[in-house]
């Protein structure tokens, strides 16, 4: 009876450690809003594509740099140093959808329309939010470590992404300071 009362508290005792960390730990939810923005890139290239459309857009991009930096301000973030993350996921995004294209000018997508390029930038947005505030609550008890780094790393999975712009990607999350 007493070794099950204390397997029983062991267990218990373990579960709250693990409990704790893990339900405070953004990286999950950071990592696949991160994929998400990224698997959202197969609609801008194809809507592209459709239109003839370069796939920079510098008007947008600022856009997207303004908003994300309002974003930064409402999560405690420094918003300066949000530019350089924002640019290496854009940059990120850029190279994507180039590989898209390069792929499709000999194996087209069968039985595939991309959404409207309105209604996935609406999207792209949501999901910066997300990825701000994720890196805003990671912050508020540390920076991000090497570790941290490695294992959103290891998260990163959408199509089209090289192993550089993983390293491009967490090199610059972890120059995003909190506000002072
Ligand atoms: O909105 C677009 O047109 C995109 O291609 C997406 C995106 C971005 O990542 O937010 C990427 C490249 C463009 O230059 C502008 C913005």
């Amino acid at each position: 009876m007493h070794r099950i009362v204390l397997l029983l508290s062991s267990l218990f005792l373990a579960g709250a450690v693990f409990a704790g960390p893990v339900l405070a730990n953004p990286i999950l939810p950071l990592s696949s809003a991160l994929n998400e923005r990224m698997l959202i890139m197969k609609d801008v290239a194809g809507y592209k594509a459709e239109h003839h459309l370069p796939v920079e857009d510098l008007v947008r991009e600022q856009k997207v740099v303004a908003l994300a930096q309002e974003e930064a301000r409402d999560t405690g973030l420094d918003p300066q140093s949000v530019v350089p993350f924002i640019q290496a996921q854009m940059d990120v995004a850029k190279a994507i959808q180039y590989r898209y294209l390069a792929e499709w000018l000999s194996s087209p997508e069968q039985n595939w329309r991309p959404k409207n390029l309105d209604d996935v930038r609406k999207a792209i947005s949501d999901q910066d939010k997300v990825i701000l505030n994720s890196i805003g609550q990671r912050l508020l008890v540390g920076r991000f470590s090497e570790q941290d780094k490695s294992e959103i790393s290891g998260l990163l999975n959408a199509p089209n992404l090289s192993d550089a712009d993983k390293s491009h990607l967490v090199n610059a999350l972890s120059l995003i300071k909190r506000r002072t």
